[in-house]
């Protein structure tokens, strides 16, 4: 039989970080070989079970990326676009599939995905979860359906500690309704009004960013017409659906060829 695959966790300190450390520990295809941390951060070189307040793992939190990627089969990812952008060129470099779940990334940044993508597999998606990516679907078809006399607004809410508006799931979801619509979403795209905005132009695809407590994640999709309104909505009460996700495309990308995917191809729910 062959070695399951060994998975290092990046920004293990992290919300997703440590769910994602517990996730892999239960999970009976898959190991954990490695924890990155930045430089300076206090788990560095120590356990990193005793890090997270319980029994020792005997594995030291690194903050060298190189080293700890050379031993894995995936990398999984959830940090900062800085950070994120630099790991793709490395495990790339260790021939490692790499889990992308960071948010928040500019048109370069992805670009420099994309220029990793073609020596690694690199699965990316704003959300992990399989709620949201078959309401990806439902929100193209939908859009798809309806004219530019239905208005379409995108509302999403995060816990108070998010540092990225709007959510990589918004920006997923108005990339499918776009696309359902045969626009370009960079034409329409309309952010955070504020102030004497004049009318709502027709065509438009608006998003609006709720920052609050604990709240883990949701998303509505809003159609409204005259006299009617469609509304679809997801909402995440727990991150582990995300972690669960990561593993899923951790262990999808095993057999694949290099190039970049999502989770509509590790659901296989493209169509
Ligand atoms: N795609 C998805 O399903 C989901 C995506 N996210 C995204 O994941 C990212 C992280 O979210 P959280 O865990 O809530 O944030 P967090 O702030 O709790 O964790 C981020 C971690 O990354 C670490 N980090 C930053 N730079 C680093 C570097 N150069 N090397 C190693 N570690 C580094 C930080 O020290 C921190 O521990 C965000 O972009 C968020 O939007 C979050 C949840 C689900
Ligand atoms: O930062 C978060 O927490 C989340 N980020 C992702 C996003 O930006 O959409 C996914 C999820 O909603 C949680």
């Amino acid at each position: 039989m062959t070695e399951q695959p060994g998975v290092v966790v990046t920004g293990v300190s992290g919300r997703m970080g440590q769910m994602l450390v517990r996730e892999i520990l239960a999970h009976d295809k898959l190991r954990l070989v490695g924890a990155l941390e930045r430089a300076g951060h206090d788990w560095v070189g120590r356990d990193l079970g005793e890090a997270m307040g319980a029994a020792a793992l005997g594995i030291a939190v690194s903050d060298d990326a190189l080293e700890v990627f050379a031993k894995a089969q995936a990398v999984i990812d959830f940090t900062a676009p800085a950070a994120t952008v630099e790991f793709a060129a490395l495990a790339a470099q260790a021939r490692a599939v790499h889990v992308i779940g960071t948010t928040g990334m500019t048109e370069e940044d992805l670009q420099k995905i994309h220029v990793a993508a073609r020596h690694a597999v690199i699965v990316r998606a704003g959300n992990m979860s399989l709620g949201v990516n078959l309401l990806t679907q439902v929100t193209k078809q939908v859009a798809a359906a309806l004219d530019a006399d239905w208005d379409i607004e995108i509302i999403e809410a995060h816990h108070n500690r998010k540092v990225d508006a709007p959510s990589g799931t918004a920006l997923m979801l108005g990339e499918a309704a776009a696309e359902g619509r045969g626009v370009d979403l960079d034409e329409v795209s309309d952010r955070g009004r504020d102030g004497i905005t004049g009318a709502r132009k027709k065509g438009d695809i608006g998003f609006h960013a709720v920052r609050g407590g604990d709240i883990v994640g949701e998303h509505e999709v809003l159609f409204a017409t005259g006299g009617e309104r469609i509304s679809i909505k997801h909402m995440a009460s727990d991150r582990s659906l995300f972690a669960r996700g990561a593993l899923k495309a951790a262990l999808w990308g095993q057999d694949k060829a290099p190039g970049e995917y999502d989770m509509l191809d590790v659901l296989g729910l493209k169509g």
